[in-house]
């Protein structure tokens, strides 16, 4: 005999969901602040298959780990034949154990002693907005800088998310204070910095942060905290750094010259960064420079 009616049945039921949806985000949130061990939530999950971490799917529980995107992932899910909606709980003895042992080997070459402080630096137009921006929507865990500028907002542009607008006084003033880890005048326009305070702070809470600056600012980098790791993102050819230029539309022709001419320039300290990164795929490169922020033998 039914003891409560249809609806109240229904409403529990999503409730419930609700509350395990809500459970599993936790667990993935754990993994990837890197506050609880893949291989301990492993363990959890194949314990007991209907619990929280038994029901997380195998896909969820790769992405969350730090550097692991969707690309890698679904590398990986073909390299273990496992199928993509698989959860945790269900996979089979060879399955556990082969996850279990690529997960072992990631968190042993991976672990804790991550680059934290990576500069993204590159010629004009390479790519290096489109490549931090999409490491901002896909890699939450890494904290990207934002800098400090004397250049008027575009149209869209948000205070506090794409740069700080600031006035010049401001600037000197932030200059004058030894607030900005390093800045610049950027294409002879307006000056740029890194706000100092907020890159050490989220260091310190272990985080990753992620510089997009220019050739200069890598330099001042360098100098400022020799142990940042530099990555130079290079167009795939000459002709195309010109296309994309061109194509962005953003500048004048003159500009776009000027701009090519400094380009030739700056291509030509690619030997000063300890990383080369070839911009052919937004979502390739994005994900190169991610597990640079980790590889422990990665550094030249
Ligand atoms: N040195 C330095 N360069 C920065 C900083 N923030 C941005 N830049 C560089 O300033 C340049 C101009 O950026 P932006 O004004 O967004 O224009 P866009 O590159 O033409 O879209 C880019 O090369 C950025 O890498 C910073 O904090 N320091
Ligand atoms: N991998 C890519 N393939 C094709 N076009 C790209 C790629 N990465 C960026 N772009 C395009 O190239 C132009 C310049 O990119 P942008 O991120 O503004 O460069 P930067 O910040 O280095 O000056 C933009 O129009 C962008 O959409």
């Amino acid at each position: 005999m039914r003891s409560s009616p249809p609806e109240v049945d229904r409403v529990a039921a999503s409730r419930a969901a609700v509350a395990a949806r809500r459970a599993r985000a936790t667990v993935k949130s754990a993994i990837a602040a890197g506050s609880r061990s893949p291989l301990d939530v492993l363990r959890a999950a194949f314990e007991s298959p209907e619990g929280v971490e038994g029901r997380l799917r195998v896909t969820e529980f790769l992405t969350s780990i730090p550097a692991i995107g969707q690309t890698k992932t679904a590398r990986i899910m073909q390299e273990l034949e496992i199928s993509p909606s698989k959860r945790l709980g269900g996979l089979g003895r060879l399955q556990r154990r082969r996850l279990r042992e690529f997960v072992a080997d990631w968190v042993a070459s991976h672990g804790g002693t991550g680059d934290r402080l990576v500069v993204l630096a590159g010629p004009t137009a390479v790519g290096k907005g489109t490549v931090a921006e999409y490491i901002r929507r896909h890699h939450p865990d890494v904290r990207l800088s934002v800098s400090a500028t004397t250049r008027q907002p575009r149209p869209g542009e948000v205070e506090g998310e794409s740069y700080f607008f600031v006035d010049d006084a401001e600037f000197d003033r932030l200059i004058e204070a030894g607030e900005l880890l390093e800045w610049a005048t950027v294409h002879n326009a307006s000056r740029y910095g890194t706000p100092r305070k907020a890159v050490e702070e989220a260091i310190a809470a272990g985080n990753s942060v992620l510089l997009e600056i220019d050739i200069q600012g890598a330099r001042s980098v360098r100098r400022a905290a020799p142990e940042a790791t530099l990555v130079f993102l290079l167009p795939p050819s000459w002709d195309e750094l010109v296309r994309r230029l061109v194509g962005r539309g953003t500048e004048s022709p003159a500009e776009q010259q000027r701009r090519l001419e400094t380009a030739k320039v700056e291509l030509a300290a690619v030997d000063e960064f300890d990383h080369q990164v070839v911009n052919h795929d937004v979502a390739e490169a994005a994900q190169e420079v991610v597990d640079l922020m980790r590889s422990r033998k990665g550094r030249r």
